[in-house]
């Protein structure tokens, strides 16, 4: 998605620790036009596959999330990582592990809204090690949903993410690839 690799060379920071900052389009501010256009984008991908439900991770895979849910007309459920008084049990549940505040998160999907007649599409803003997607891949699994597909706004592609979640069997799409950011920060459109 070219508009999107364009935002990243302009406002992409590299952080030590490698985290890029996109905190301008994805992880702080939102931009409406760029953020329709990754849900189109997003939708026309994986339409065909007939998802009737999109599910992601609170907080930063929402927007992307819900745009693509939009363009579908499906339901978009997101996992949760306190578990409030209102969810009813039972109730689906992994770990990861925070990328950018660090330590382990408890995630929680009641089964109130995923279960198997869902045929789901994942959506977040971030593939890097792929570890939050295995955890969500596992809840999935839990629920009996099946899993369609994947797409990321941003891949960090040295992270191997993609490679590693390979045995999953299903497509994975991202909208911008951060070739590497050591050296300067390199980005190129997704795949
Ligand atoms: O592929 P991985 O190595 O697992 O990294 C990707 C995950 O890291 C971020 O989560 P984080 O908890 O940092 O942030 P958020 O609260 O902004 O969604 C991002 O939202 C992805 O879910
Ligand atoms: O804002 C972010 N920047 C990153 O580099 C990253 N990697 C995983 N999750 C991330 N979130």
């Amino acid at each position: 998605m070219q508009a999107l690799v364009d935002a990243i060379r302009q406002q992409g920071e590299v952080l030590p620790g490698g985290i890029l900052k996109v905190d301008g389009l994805v992880n702080h501010q939102l931009l409406p036009g760029l953020t329709r256009e990754m849900g189109e984008t997003f939708a026309r991908h994986f339409a065909p596959l007939r998802p009737n439900k999109i599910v992601t991770i609170e907080v930063s895979g929402i927007a992307p999330a819900i745009a693509t849910a939009m363009t579908l007309g499906v339901p978009l459920v997101y996992a949760r990582k306190k578990k409030p008084v209102t969810m009813k049990e039972p109730i689906f549940t992994a770990q990861s592990v925070s990328r950018t505040k660090g330590g382990v998160v408890d995630l929680f999907v009641s089964s109130e809204f995923l279960g198997p007649a869902d045929r789901v599409v994942v959506i977040d803003d971030f593939l890097a090690s792929g570890g939050t997607l295995r955890a969500l891949v596992g809840m999935l699994a839990q629920s009996g949903a099946q899993l369609l597909g994947i797409g990321c706004v941003v891949e960090k592609q040295f992270e191997g993410g993609r490679e590693k979640l390979a045995d999953l069997g299903v497509p994975i799409h991202t909208l911008a690839n951060i070739v590497q950011m050591d050296r300067g920060l390199e980005v190129v459109s997704g795949k």
